[in-house]
């Protein structure tokens, strides 16, 4: 009875304090005991408190897809080897499987990732796990699983060992009643994707887990992301990676969406650097903990014309796909990452030009001729 009434004071206490993180990092979670699965004498052996002198131990999640493998790499240069693990459920390739720590984790099995948690003394938390927009819609019992309950495992771990956690929201956590041109940080999201259903459910529960127990969380909405590094994993924006590797190889391409389809997108350095970023920040400089970034829009039409000045022989057609338009149509067109350039001076460094410059010195452009050929 006692334990009612004191759990009852703390909680009244709380939701009458201003809601900032300053606030309510005075109560952590592992004093108040109330979060859904936690065990008080475990946590407080475990909790690890970060101190800045030290490099994190970092563990990434759903690490094998186009994100991930690039994000260990740029994390390992700085904080070593092997205070970065990669994680997933597939395979990894050889050149993933000998650069560094790798280890099986799926997200749904509470248990085993509390445990790598704890016995790597994990302090850094990349979630790339997800399901993305078009095969959440082609699976939506999956996606539910993957990207709103898997969140929840890892909101929990992540507060009860005291982790630094990032989670990417996206440009999808919007939708078509939501401002387009620009879109703003703090506007109506109404997204009518599962994958962007998820990813407002992410932002929302971190920010509550921020407010209520103290979790440093911080999350950045990504554009489209375009890379080198894997094949795309399902995307609405993924006709701009796939269209590198098509003119590549067969000199055509064909564009599920209209070629006047406006969308923000980014190039996956800036991307990286913008999450190591934000990562690093001190929280006293975050006004905010979900923030929009931002570096280019086009249409494919634009992109086309751009390879065209690497491949002037590349062959385009348009086959659109209805559910990828539909939501394309949904999105943002132009991303306001004005609160970003403010409180962390994110800037990005490329361009719609030096993005599709890169992206052929990196995929090669001498098997581009040998091809066509
Ligand atoms: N790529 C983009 O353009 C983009 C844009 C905005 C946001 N994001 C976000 O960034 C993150 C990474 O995106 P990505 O493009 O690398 O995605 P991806 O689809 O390429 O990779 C996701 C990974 O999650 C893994 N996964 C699936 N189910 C899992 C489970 N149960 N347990 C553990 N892992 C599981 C998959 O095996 C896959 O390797 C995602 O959260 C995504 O929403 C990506
Ligand atoms: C935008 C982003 O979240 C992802 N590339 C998708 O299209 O689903």
């Amino acid at each position: 009875m006692a334990i009612v009434k004191n759990l009852s004071r703390t909680l009244s206490q709380l939701l009458q304090s201003p809601s900032c993180g300053c606030q309510t990092s005075l109560v952590p979670v592992r004093c108040i005991g109330v979060s859904p699965r936690q065990v008080t004498s475990d946590a407080n052996f475990h909790s690890v408190s970060f101190s800045e002198t030290d490099h994190p131990r970092v563990l990434i999640t759903g690490g094998l897809g186009q994100l991930g493998v690039g994000l260990a790499k740029l994390l390992r240069k700085r904080f070593g080897k092997n205070n970065v693990i990669l994680s997933d459920i597939r395979k990894p390739p050889d050149h993933v499987f000998y650069n560094g720590p790798f280890i099986y984790s799926d997200i749904l099995d509470y248990k085993n990732l509390r445990e790598i948690v704890v016995n790597n003394r994990i302090t850094w938390l990349f979630h790339y796990s997800a399901l993305l927009s078009a095969v959440g819609e082609a699976n939506v019992p999956l996606a539910r699983a993957v990207n709103i309950t898997g969140l929840h495992n890892v909101l929990d771990i992540a507060a009860e060992h005291s982790l630094r956690l990032f989670v990417p929201s996206t440009i999808g956590a919007f939708g078509p009643t939501s401002p387009r041109n620009p879109t703003p940080d703090l506007c109506i999201q109404r997204p009518r994707t599962i994958y962007g259903v998820s990813k407002v459910h992410a932002e929302l529960m971190g920010e509550y887990y921020h407010y209520r127990y103290g979790l440093d969380f911080r999350c950045l909405r990504y554009p489209g992301i375009i890379s080198a590094d894997s094949q795309p994993g399902g995307g609405t924006t993924d006709y701009a990676v796939q269209i590198f590797h098509d003119a590549i190889k067969n000199g055509k391409f064909q564009c599920n969406l209209k070629s006047d389809t406006h969308l923000p997108m980014m190039y996956i350095d800036d991307c990286l650097k913008a999450t190591l970023d934000v990562m690093e920040v001190p929280a006293a400089s975050l006004s905010m903990r979900t923030y929009n970034i931002s570096a280019m829009s086009f249409s494919p039409e634009e992109l086309v014309q751009e390879v065209k000045k690497h491949i002037p022989e590349l062959q385009v057609t348009y086959n659109v796909d209805a559910v990828r338009q539909a939501i394309a149509d949904s999105w943002p067109m132009n991303f306001d990452d004005s609160n970003a350039r403010r409180d962390w001076g994110w800037k990005h460094d490329f361009d719609l030009s030096e993005l599709v410059t890169t992206m052929f010195n990196i995929l090669g452009s001498d098997s581009r001729v040998a091809h066509i050929n």
